[in-house]
């Protein structure tokens, strides 16, 4: 880290530490939410949307060194900001850019849109980001597009762009102003063990109560990989104790999930981000459920069928979970708890890939299509994004309508 980041770091932590030592004051006295000036639309929104998606064709294939462009562009004469980055930038560069990339497909459902952008802005405060920051990013973003463009770039795809990011700018802007939760979390890790060789389940308490609903994931940065954050489902639905529940499990290259495994313990310390994602249950719905879990990606699914047993108890719960070995199969007593507890719950453990599992074997896409009706059904997907694509495949050929399938959003 250079010493200009670090005294960054410094003066950010500072800052924090007011505004969190300023809302817990006012905590009792607030009467109101401050209100902050936020777009009430985007006229030009449809037109600008085709312009983008056509600027964007202008640069074809060459997306990774528009990346490289973008970020030159971003920290030259600004070399600060590198600060508010991991030291590596590859995977945080990526996901910024796209994020960028995303608003010209996202433009087209506003609500969702505006609904994604404000849990988005309130994020950005735990990075430190500043008014100044959006600029610099609005003309890094413009001046990279318009560089790989080159000769195919014109006047009108500019000032789609500049539209469309001042829009996203001012509704983050205006949900970050009007958020009276900290910038982040401090965690402290209560329990920590590893059902098996590379999977860890972790029980966190958190400095300042955490709210959030079940189905909804927040990020984690570790103190050895400062600046990475990583996503996490919260595993269990919102506790009276307040204690957070993730599984993780050590990927190759994943700097941050092998320090969570592996490095660290209880007593470990660590920051969250606030809550995001929108695949949350409707305790209100009747309609029954199919909850389809692939790995860790049981967490989510896990807190939905506690939230949906415990404040609907007659609500008819299915739950898929599956994993390659039996012995990946983790979480299962909690699991049948419920099952024994709950009559409306059905849990269906599957080893896909274990030919001595008692139970049902083979890809669960097949197994799920093998079943059902699901037309009625209300579904929750989560697991690795292969196999959430191919579920997803598998509903639309059954007609579930897509309204009725929930998941976070997953890479192609
Ligand atoms: N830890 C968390 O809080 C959350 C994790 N996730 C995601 O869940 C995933 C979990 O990964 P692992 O535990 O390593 O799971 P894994 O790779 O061991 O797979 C779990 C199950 O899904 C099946 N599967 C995987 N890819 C498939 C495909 N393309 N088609 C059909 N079936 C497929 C496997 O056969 C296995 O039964 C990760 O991608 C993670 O990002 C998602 C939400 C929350």
């Amino acid at each position: 880290m250079t010493d200009a980041s670090s005294d960054y770091e410094q003066l950010l932590a500072l800052h924090h530490a007011m505004q969190l030592r300023r809302s817990l004051r006012e905590e009792g006295r607030r009467t109101a939410p401050v209100t902050a000036r936020r777009p009430t639309g985007y006229p030009e929104r449809e037109g600008d949307q085709a312009l983008m998606v056509a600027s964007l064709e202008t640069i074809g294939s060459s997306a990774d060194e528009v990346v490289r462009s973008f970020y030159a562009q971003l920290f030259l004469g600004r070399p600060y900001l590198r600060g508010l980055f991991p030291a590596g930038l590859r995977a945080d560069g990526d996901r910024l850019f796209n994020a960028l990339i995303g608003l010209a497909e996202a433009l087209s459902d506003l609500p969702r849109l505006v609904e994604w952008l404000e849990q988005l802005g309130r994020d950005h405060r735990k990075y430190g980001i500043r008014p100044a920051h959006y600029d610099a990013v609005r003309q890094a973003l413009v001046g990279a597009l318009r560089e790989h463009a080159a000769a195919g770039w014109r006047p009108e795809y500019e000032q789609a762009w500049l539209r469309a990011y001042d829009f996203a700018a001012a509704v983050m802007q205006s949900a970050e102003a009007a958020s009276t939760d900290p910038p982040y979390w401090q965690g402290t890790i209560v329990a920590h063990h590893r059902p098996y060789l590379d999977i860890a389940v972790m029980k966190v308490r958190t400095d300042v109560a955490y709210r959030y609903r079940a189905g909804q994931y927040t990020t984690i940065e570790v103190p050895a990989v400062p600046r990475a954050w990583r996503p996490y489902s919260m595993a269990t639905a919102p506790r009276p104790d307040g204690v957070l529940e993730f599984h993780v499990r050590a990927i190759d290259l994943g700097q941050v999930s092998t320090a969570l495994v592996h490095d660290m313990g209880v007593g470990s310390t660590l920051r969250l981000g606030p809550p995001m994602g929108s695949a949350v249950i409707e305790t209100t719905g009747e309609r029954p459920l199919l909850v389809v879990a692939g790995g860790t990606g049981l967490a989510p699914c896990r807190a939905i069928v506690e939230q949906v047993l415990t404040t609907q108890p007659g609500r008819p719960v299915r739950l898929v979970f599956g994993a390659r070995q039996t012995q990946e199969l983790y979480n299962l007593p909690i699991l049948a708890q419920l099952a024994e507890r709950y009559p409306a719950f059905t849990l269906v453990p599957v080893a896909t890939d274990d030919p001595d599992f008692p139970g049902p074997r083979g890809a669960l896409p097949e197994l799920v299509a093998s079943t059902g009706p699901w037309h009625q059904h209300e579904v929750y997907l989560s697991g690795p994004p292969g196999l959430v694509h191919a579920l997803d495949r598998v509903l639309s050929r059954l007609q579930v309508p897509p309204e009725q399938i929930h998941h976070d959003p997953v890479p192609d």
